[in-house]
């Protein structure tokens, strides 16, 4: 691990204490980018998932999760468009405002839309503004390297804390082409380069999508800022998924790097099964559920 940045000192205050014991009734302070570098420099990896509502958030913030990103997944997740390019500001801030509503502790990320930041650096700093003023958001995330850090530096030089995503970046997908793992070979000198200059233009993390483990190692060990790794291997400072996919919601064939602890899908099927069933056969509602 790289000790070269700030807040190495002793005075650590996570808000889940420290090491594997940290549990959901520790003390409920607000996690802060400055734990986050905290937890790369004890060498301790962090958990980050995807939220869109209040439920979620509630239960993975009680969970721990210290960090709940609202992804412009909500494309093909929430709003069912089936990529991450038509989803806008106007219908993502709903969610932003709804997660930092629900939770007491998780470190609230906004994901910028596609169209959103891409025209300047003064559009970008509009967007995250709107992110944090009207969604009320902690930091927002923009997807791209080095052809963005004046955008970044516009926005941390705000106030507002950003997280770089490089890698395969989904709203880049049609001049990637396709859902490709990045950064093999010679590739991987850039991607270094771009998340050292996401650093450097003032990221206090960056997510590494879809590249190749030994990529993302080099990239962790050069860095201070955490790196959240999403298809990029288990030397990452973080892990990322779309809770729809770590909870099994989502049907059909997931990409390569999710793995499913519950099966929601069948949970939830099952439920509305029987509510059917028990409707159609009159068996629902039973005296107790009617008023007398
Ligand atoms: N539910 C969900 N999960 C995600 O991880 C996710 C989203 N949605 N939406 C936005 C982007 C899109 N992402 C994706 C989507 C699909 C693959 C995928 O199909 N991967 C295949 C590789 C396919 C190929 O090589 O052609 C895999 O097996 O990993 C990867 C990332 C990641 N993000
Ligand atoms: C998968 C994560 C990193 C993301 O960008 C999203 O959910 O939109
Ligand atoms: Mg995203």
């Amino acid at each position: 691990m790289s000790t070269t940045g700030s807040g190495a000192s002793g005075e650590v205050t996570a808000p889940y204490g420290s090491g594997a014991s940290a549990q959901a009734d520790a003390p409920r302070k607000r996690v802060r980018i400055h734990h986050l570098r905290e937890m790369k420099e004890r060498g301790e990896p962090w958990p980050m998932l995807t939220a869109y509502d209040m439920y979620t958030a509630q239960l993975f913030d009680e969970a721990g999760i210290p960090v709940l990103l609202v992804g412009d997944s909500a494309a093909n997740n929430v709003f069912g468009y089936d990529t991450s390019l038509p989803v806008t500001v106007d219908e993502l801030l709903p969610l932003v405002r709804a997660v930092t509503r629900s939770v007491e502790r998780a470190l609230v990320v906004a994901d910028l839309p596609f169209g959103s930041y891409q025209l300047s650096p003064e559009q970008a700093l509009e967007t995250a503004v709107r992110f944090m003023k009207e969604g009320r958001a902690h930091a927002v995330k923009l997807e791209g390297g080095r052809r963005f850090t004046p955008h970044v530096e516009a926005i941390t030089s705000a106030g507002v804390p950003v997280m770089g995503h490089i890698g395969f970046t989904p709203q880049s997908e049609h001049n990637l082409g396709g859902y490709r793992v990045q950064g093999r070979g010679s590739a991987g000198e850039e991607l270094l380069a771009d998340a050292v200059a996401l650093q450097e233009a003032g990221a206090f993390s960056v997510v590494m999508e879809m590249v190749p483990a030994e990529v993302a190692k080099r990239v962790t060990h050069e860095l201070h800022i955490p790196t959240i790794g999403i298809g990029a291997g288990s030397d990452c400072d973080a892990q990322v998924l779309v809770w729809q996919d770590m909870a099994g919601l989502r049907r059909g064939k997931a990409p390569r790097f999710v793995k499913r602890y519950a099966d929601l899908a069948g949970v939830l099927s099952g439920a509305a099964r029987a509510f059917a069933d028990e409707v159609r056969r009159g068996e629902f509602p039973a005296a107790d559920h009617a008023f007398h």
